[in-house]
């Protein structure tokens, strides 16, 4: 059923985001300053605290784990003794949990300690106690770190630990990584004096950069000749204008090469690029539609149910009508009408619905009208996939059906 890829890909991996490539392109201002801030380590003084800033995608990680793999290299060559521990933040909302978690890393699996009932400073203590046994320097990657909003004590205490005499023999360091910028301006003075020691910001990437990043890849993941000249140059200009993510200039290559493979074209074109970029886009709707609320997935239901009927665009009012009667068919509390019209904006600003205000001619005011803005069976697919809509959708795939919608 299955043979390699002859005829688009000769390697996927370089296109995945885990991979490591082995030269960061386009970054060299950045990783200058960079590791310029990492030099103390080599000449044997105590590491700077480096805050890394710059929106998803834009090589903060990856700029991170190459500078670090050659400090490691470097520092073994020169007999310095030190040790980078890397934590992933995305699940972790205060400092304890971070202290907790590093704590846990540098246990064996033996002798972890669960995620409460300590004091904060006992935990703590015991991490002083793990990281002086390590000794030398130690170098904490806390990647994602905002998630710990203002319950930010960890990123004053651990560089600070050997100056207030908590540890002895080891100098730790943080460097920090985020992509909020709100972040770095809420921290509490004192945080930020020590933990933006060095900053460096990664701002986007504008169209030629992202060209040479994903030309660089392209080349060992597709077989020769098989891209078309204007494949790169394109991905590259849709994910500048977008986000400046080299992130989404690869996963559409990717997803490009995907779509000629699975059309079994023998050559990727711009036509595949602008699909990619089609499917990416619904995808990413369909995300933000699973994430809403029971409430906003009900009114959805409805602005559905109007869809269905050929009768949208359809007024507030109305739409309300079909809600309550959802939200009664599945026993959840109804909002008041006033909080309808809050997720009816919130879901247009999402890009679900389209709104136009009409003039109310007889009376002389005006009023909203909306209309779904996403294919009706994509809508369709991701509420039916929710249990706590029962059978909601069901009946709505049955109705349109019916019309022949779907
Ligand atoms: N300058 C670059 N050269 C080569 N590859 C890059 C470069 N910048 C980014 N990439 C690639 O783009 C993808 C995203 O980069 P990375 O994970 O470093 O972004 P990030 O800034 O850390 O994003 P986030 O804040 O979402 O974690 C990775 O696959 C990475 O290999």
């Amino acid at each position: 059923m299955f043979t390699p890829d002859e005829n688009i890909f000769s390697d996927e991996y370089p296109l995945r985001e885990n991979y490591q490539p082995e030269q960061i392109q386009e970054r060299d201002n950045e990783l200058k300053k960079y590791r310029n801030a990492l030099q103390p380590v080599i000449n044997g003084a105590p590491p700077k605290n480096i805050f890394l800033y710059g929106k998803t995608g834009v090589g903060k990680t990856v700029a991170t784990n190459y500078l670090l793999d050659h400090l490691q290299e470097d520092a073994g060559e020169y007999g310095i003794d030190l040790t980078v521990i890397k934590q992933p933040c995305n699940n972790i909302s205060s400092s304890y949990q971070v202290a907790v978690n590093l704590l846990n890393q540098l246990r064996g699996p033996d002798s972890r300690v669960s995620t409460t009932g300590y004091p904060q400073q006992d935990v703590f203590n015991m991490l002083y106690d793990e990281l002086d046994e390590l000794g030398g320097t130690v170098l904490i990657v806390l990647d994602e770190i905002d998630n710990i909003g203002g319950n930010d004590d960890i990123l004053y205490e651990l560089p600070r630990a050997e100056s207030n005499g908590y540890v002895d023999d080891v100098w730790p360091g943080i460097i920090g990584i985020s992509n909020d910028f709100t972040f770095r301006d809420q921290l509490s003075p004192k945080v930020k004096d020590t933990l933006c020691e060095e900053e460096i910001h990664f701002p986007p990437y504008d169209a030629n950069e992202l060209t040479s990043i994903l030309g660089d890849r392209a080349e060992k993941a597709f077989h020769d000749g098989v891209l078309n000249d204007e494949v790169i140059p394109l991905a590259a200009a849709f994910s500048a204008q977008d986000s400046g993510s080299a992130r989404q200039g690869l996963r559409l290559l990717h997803k490009a090469g995907e779509l000629a493979r699975s059309n079994e074209a023998s050559t990727v074109e711009e036509k595949h690029i602008r699909s990619a970029q089609k499917e990416l886009e619904r995808d990413q709707l369909e995300d933000g539609m699973r994430e809403l609320t029971t409430q906003g997935h009900l009114v959805l239901c409805s602005v559905s149910a109007f869809e269905i009927t050929e009768v949208a665009p359809v007024r507030t009012q109305e739409i309300y009508e079909r809600y309550q009667n959802y939200a009664d068919r599945i026993s959840a509390d109804a909002l008041g009408e006033r909080r309808i019209r809050d997720h009816l904006s919130e879901l247009s600003l999402h890009g679900f619905l389209t709104v136009a205000e009409r003039n109310d001619g007889f009376h002389g005011g005006s009023y909203y009208e909306y209309e779904l803005n996403v294919d009706l069976g994509s809508v369709l697919a991701v509420l039916s996939e929710i249990s706590r809509l029962e059978d909601i959708p069901e009946m709505l795939e049955s109705a349109a059906d019916r019309e022949g919608l779907t």
